[in-house]
């Protein structure tokens, strides 16, 4: 097993897999993000794994993924829901993380909340802002770095990254 030099979680449209993939090609690193690893080997969306096996079962799913994606010494990108299941954020515990924080405005003019995301189809904003506030604890606890990502592109956001890691 060789570390992850970085994982990046947050909220949906935090940037964590643009941003995920910037910094691994910085650090000419492998990238794997869990929900592309998911859709790839379950050969089906997130969104129809949520419609069709549920929320419970799409957890499940997320923390093999996660648990096989920190084995492999790049860049991972968890999915924003992720550190929320306690063996996910057990597996976290121990390593590089980075959260990557933005506000509702920024979140909402990114993802512009499309059925990609299925628990933002319903209600967007106001879901988002009730999952941000019982998540951020979550999120500030498992942090080894807080990156702010408002008004700042995805390059610049990447660079911090970098920088914060080379530091330590
Ligand atoms: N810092 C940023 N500034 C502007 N747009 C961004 C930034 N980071 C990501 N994006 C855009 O926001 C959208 C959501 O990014 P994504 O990486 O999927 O977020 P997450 O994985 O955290 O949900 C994408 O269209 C991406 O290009
Ligand atoms: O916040 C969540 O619970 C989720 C976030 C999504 O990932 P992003 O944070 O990359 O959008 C994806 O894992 C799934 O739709 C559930
Ligand atoms: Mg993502």
């Amino acid at each position: 097993m060789t570390a992850p030099a970085v994982v990046l979680i947050g909220p949906p449209g935090a940037g964590k897999t643009t941003v995920g993939r910037l910094v691994a090609e910085q650090l000419d690193v492998p990238f794997t993000d869990t929900d592309e690893l998911i859709e790839a080997e379950q050969q089906t969306s997130i969104s129809d794994i949520f419609v069709e096996q549920g929320e419970a079962h799409f957890r499940a799913l997320e923390t093999d993924a996660v648990a096989r994606a920190v084995t492999g010494g790049g860049v991972v990108a968890v999915g924003g829901g992720a550190p929320m299941t306690p063996a996910t954020a057990q597996l976290l515990e121990p390593l590089p993380v980075a959260f990557l924080s933005v506000a509702i405005s920024d979140a909402a003019g990114r993802i512009g909340f499309s059925g990609a995301r299925p628990l933002l189809a319903v209600n967007p904003r106001a879901t988002w802002t009730r999952m941000m506030g019982d998540r951020r604890p979550t999120y500030e606890r498992l942090a080894t770095w807080v990156v702010e990502t408002g008004g700042r592109t995805a390059d610049e956001v990447a660079a911090d990254v970098v920088a914060k890691l080379s530091q330590s």
